[in-house]
C-alpha cells in the first residue's frame, strides 16, 4: 500500500482583525497515524483542522499530503484523499439516511441506490455505524446520537486516505463511542490513513490517539507520541485546573 504523509511547517492563521489563532505549526504524520488535537475552547483547534484539510487558506507556512516522503500529491484539497467531519452540521431536509450517505457516489455514476450500480456496500457501512433500523428514516427525525453515526457512516464510505475529525465523539453514547474508536483504528490501519482528530473528551483521546499535540494561547504547544504526553502530566497545565484545595 503507497505510503501517506501529512505534513506542515510553520504553518499560521490569522482572522480579518489581524490576530493570529496559531502560529509555528509544524508537524508530521504518516499513514496509520491517529492524532488528537487537544486545546482549551477557542484555541484554535477547528480552525488548524480546517487549515490542514484545505478549506481555509494558511496565512503563513504549508500543509501537504505526500504519496512518499517528498512526492507530492497532485493537491491535497483532493476530493478523493479528504474527508472532513465538521463540528456541527445542519441537517438537511427530504434526506432519508441511506440517501445521505450513499450522495456522493449516486452524484458521480449519475444512479440510484437501489440500482445495485453503486460501488459500496452500503448495507455493511449502515449495520456497522448501527444504522440499519434507521436506513429509510428522515434525517429531521433523528436523534442527536444517530445524526453523528449517520455523518461518520458517509465519511467511512468516501474511503478517504486522510480523515479530519471535528469532536466526532459529540453526542455519542458510551458503547457508539466505544464503536468508534475500534472502527477508528481499524480504518487507520488497514487503510494506512492518517485520522487527525480533535476533542475535548480525555478519556476518548487517551483510548484513540497513538499521537497527541496540543495548542494553547496561539502555540503549538505539545507534538508528541501518545504515550509519553499521559506520562508526561501536562493535562493541567494545558487546561489550567487548579487544585480546588490550594
Ligand atoms: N473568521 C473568524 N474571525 C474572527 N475570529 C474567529 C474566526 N474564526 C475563528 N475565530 C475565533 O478564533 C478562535 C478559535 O476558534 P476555533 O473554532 O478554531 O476554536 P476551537 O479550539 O475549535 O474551540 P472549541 O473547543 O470551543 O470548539 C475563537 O476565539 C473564535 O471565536
Amino acid at each position: 500500500m503507497t505510503p501517506i504523509f501529512l505534513k506542515s511547517l510553520d504553518l499560521a492563521y490569522a482572522v480579518k482583525s489581524g490576530k493570529i489563532l496559531f502560529r509555528n505549526v509544524s508537524f508530521e504524520f504518516t499513514g496509520g497515524d491517529i492524532i488528537c488535537l487537544l486545546g482549551n475552547n477557542g484555541a484554535g483547534k477547528s480552525t488548524l483542522l480546517k487549515v490542514c484539510a484545505g478549506l481555509l487558506e494558511p496565512s503563513y507556512g504549508q500543509v501537504s499530503l505526500l504519496k512518499s516522503q517528498d512526492d507530492l500529491l497532485k493537491s491535497h484539497k483532493n476530493r478523493k484523499s479528504i474527508s472532513w467531519l465538521p463540528q456541527q452540521l445542519i441537517r438537511p431536509e427530504n434526506f432519508n439516511v441511506i440517501e445521505f450517505i450513499s450522495l456522493s457516489d449516486f452524484l458521480n455514476r449519475n444512479t440510484s441506490y437501489l440500482s445495485n450500480e453503486l460501488s459500496i456496500d452500503y448495507d455493511n457501512i449502515l449495520r456497522d455505524f448501527d444504522l440499519m433500523h434507521l436506513k429509510n428514516t428522515e434525517l429531521v427525525d433523528l436523534s442527536g446520537g444517530e445524526w453523528k453515526r449517520v455523518q461518520l457512516a458517509r465519511i467511512w464510505a468516501s474511503k478517504a486516505k486522510v480523515l479530519f475529525l471535528d469532536e466526532p465523539e459529540s453526542d455519542l453514547d458510551a458503547r457508539h463511542k466505544h464503536d468508534l474508536i475500534y472502527k477508528c483504528k481499524l480504518y487507520a490501519r488497514e487503510n494506512q490513513s492518517i485520522i487527525f482528530i480533535t476533542s475535548h473528551d480525555l478519556f476518548f483521546a487517551r483510548e484513540i490517539a497513538n499521537k497527541i499535540c496540543a495548542l494553547s494561547d496561539g502555540l503549538w504547544v505539545w507534538n508528541s507520541d501518545s504515550d509519553f504526553f499521559w506520562r508526561s502530566n501536562i493535562v493541567q497545565k494545558l487546561y489550567g485546573i487548579r487544585n480546588s484545595l490550594e
